[in-house]
Formats: C-alpha cells, structure tokens, sequence
C-alpha cells in the first residue's frame, strides 16, 4: 500500500454527496466567500460568477473577482454578471502591488470577510455551482479539514475543434507532481495539486504565507502540510476542468515559479531573484528572452500573536 493510502481513502470524495441545502443546515452561522482571481478574462468570467451567484444569500455570502490589472473588459462584465469587482489597490490600500496571481488571491483574501473562502479560476469554461458546493463540503461537514482541493480530468484544447480528451495540467505533471514525489512524498495522493479550485478556512488561510506568483497553490499546500498535517487537506472530484490554455513557453515561466517554491519551502532555497531565459528561433538565430520569475512571499495576513517584549 502507497504511503498516502490512508490519507487518499479517508480524505478523498470522487462523488461530492453535499447539496446546497446540506450546506445551508451545516454553515451553523459560518459565513462563505467566494474570490475570483482575474487577469483579462472578459470571455469567461460571466460564466464563472454565473455559476456562483444562484448560490448567493444561501450557501455563499459574496462573491468578488479581484481585478489583476487587466486591459480588457474583465471589470464591467464581471459586475454585470453580479459579483463585486475590486481592484488590487482597492482590496488592500496603501500596499504597493506585485505582479503575479499569489498577490491577487492574498489580497482577495484581506478584501472578504467570509469564515470560508473558496477560491475558483476566472478562466474556467463550462463550471457549474457543483465546484462550489464539493469545495465546501468536507469544510462543513468533516471535523479536522481545513483545506480542499479540487480535482478533474484536464482535458488540452489544441484549438476550436481539436481537443483532447487529456494531456492538460502540462506543470502538473512534469513539475508539481514529481517535485513532490522527490520532496514531500506524503503530499503524493494529491491529484492535483497546483488546482486553482480550492478552499479554505480563514483562519487557515490567514495564517499562511502566499507565494507571489502561480506557486501560490503549490505553497499553500505545503504550508497546510506543514503546520496542520495532513489529516487537514481533502479533495473532491468536480469533473472535467476546462480552461484557457497558455503556451508552453508561458507555461515555463510558470513551472519555474511553482518549482521555485518547491525549492524554497522544502529545500531551503534564497527568495532569489532567478530569471528565467528561454531562447526563441528568429531569422536563423536563437534569440534569449529573459522572464522574472515572481519569487518571495507576501507575509500571512494575520501574522502570528508575538510574545509581549520583556
Ligand atoms: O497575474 C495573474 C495571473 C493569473 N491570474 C488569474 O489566475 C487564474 C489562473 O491563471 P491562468 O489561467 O493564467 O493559469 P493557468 O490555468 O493557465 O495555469 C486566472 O483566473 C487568471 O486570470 C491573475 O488574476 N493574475
Ligand atoms: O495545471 C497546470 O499545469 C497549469 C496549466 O494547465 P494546462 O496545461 O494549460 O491545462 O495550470 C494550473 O497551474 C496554475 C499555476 O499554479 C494554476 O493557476 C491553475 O489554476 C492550474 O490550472
């Protein structure tokens, strides 16, 4: 038996039983809110919030799409769909802004005020209400659990008309899963660790640190690891996830930033920085193009009580 075996079975839900109503009798006065992180996402974000706001005024709270600086309509039709759009600067004032999707979902998260806060990417396609309420379930309904990941088959949308029915979740699989199966083998029952379809208590949240740029979940993972154990991470099966896809030299700069944190947290790494070089192919030549990689983290929230100075 693998070593997460026991942790998979306790704490794995390939059919989510909980309905709206379920998780209206177990709030037991606990509030939800739900954060959008959004970056030019005017094509999908109506959908996303679409999904959310039946649930509003029952088993969720509010519902907010963070602003990440985006140049497209992402504001206006986020707002017309029905949720409350805030900016970077207006979700946490005074506090200049960083790049990079870590600093979107820690400032959502000092914007909203809900108990629980479910985080859900703003570039999902086709997501229904059942993301939401999987996500809360075990959060609800099973003492202990802290943090609930999501997980799906990935299908790659190699364009309009061709797509397959696996191959997405590209740094998953060839970053996030083997770095944790060289570093933090017990964390290998995770079937999708680096999911931006996860949520959390406050108080868990609150007290974490999150990674700046798209290491942001791998970090959250290991931080809940580390000060909580294991027994305080589930999962839940939403289905088929289905998002806009990056390319894959994006996607390097993405890997580098998720294998940052792998380093930083498990293996004692600096806060860098480490840019990144790609080479592209230009008249005959292999130009370099350097990316920053979003390292460091922005501190918890609620940092931690402090002994009183002698
Ligand atoms: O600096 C950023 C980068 C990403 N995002 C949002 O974070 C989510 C996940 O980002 P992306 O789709 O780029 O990641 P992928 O799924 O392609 O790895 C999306 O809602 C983006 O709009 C953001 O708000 N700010
Ligand atoms: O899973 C992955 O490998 C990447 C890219 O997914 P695709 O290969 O474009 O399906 O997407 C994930 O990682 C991002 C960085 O952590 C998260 O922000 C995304 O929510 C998650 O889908």
């Amino acid at each position: 038996m693998s070593a997460h075996e026991p942790w998979f079975s306790a704490r794995t839900w390939t059919e989510p039983p909980w309905t709206p109503a379920d998780l209206v009798a177990a709030k037991a006065g606990r509030t939800v809110s739900v954060v959008l992180p959004a970056l030019d996402e005017e094509a999908t974000v109506a959908g996303v919030v679409g999904a959310v706001v039946p649930l509003v005024g029952t088993v969720v709270d509010e519902v907010v799409v963070v602003d990440s600086g985006s140049t497209d309509d992402t504001m206006a039709v986020a707002h017309a769909a029905g949720a409350r759009v805030i900016t970077r600067e207006e979700a946490l004032p005074g506090v200049a802004v960083r790049p990079g999707k870590g600093e979107v979902l820690w400032r959502g998260l000092a914007a909203t005020t809900g108990d629980l806060v479910v985080y859900l990417d703003s570039d999902l396609v086709d997501v229904d209400e059942r993301f939401v309420t999987s996500l809360l379930g075990p959060l609800l309904t099973v003492p202990g659990v802290e943090l609930v990941k999501g997980f799906y088959h990935r299908p790659l949308r190699l364009s309009e008309h061709d797509v397959l029915a696996t191959g997405g979740g590209r740094v998953t699989e060839l970053v996030a899963r083997p770095a944790l199966a060289a570093l933090r083998p017990e964390l290998a029952g995770i079937v999708q660790p680096l999911g931006g379809e996860y949520a959390g208590t406050r108080e868990l949240l609150e007290s974490l640190p999150f990674a700046a740029g798209y290491g942001v979940e791998l970090g959250l993972l290991l931080d809940t690891h580390r000060t909580r154990g294991l027994g305080a991470i589930a999962q839940v099966d939403l289905g088929v996830r289905k998002h806009r896809h990056r390319s894959l030299r994006a996607l390097g700069v993405t890997a580098a930033e998720v294998l940052d944190v792998a380093l930083r947290r498990c293996s004692g790494l600096d806060d860098g920085p480490r840019p990144l070089t790609q080479f592209v192919p230009v008249a005959g030549q292999w130009l370099p193009e350097v990316h920053d990689v979003a390292t460091g983290d922005r501190p918890p929230i609620r940092e931690p009580a402090r002994a009183d100075p002698p």
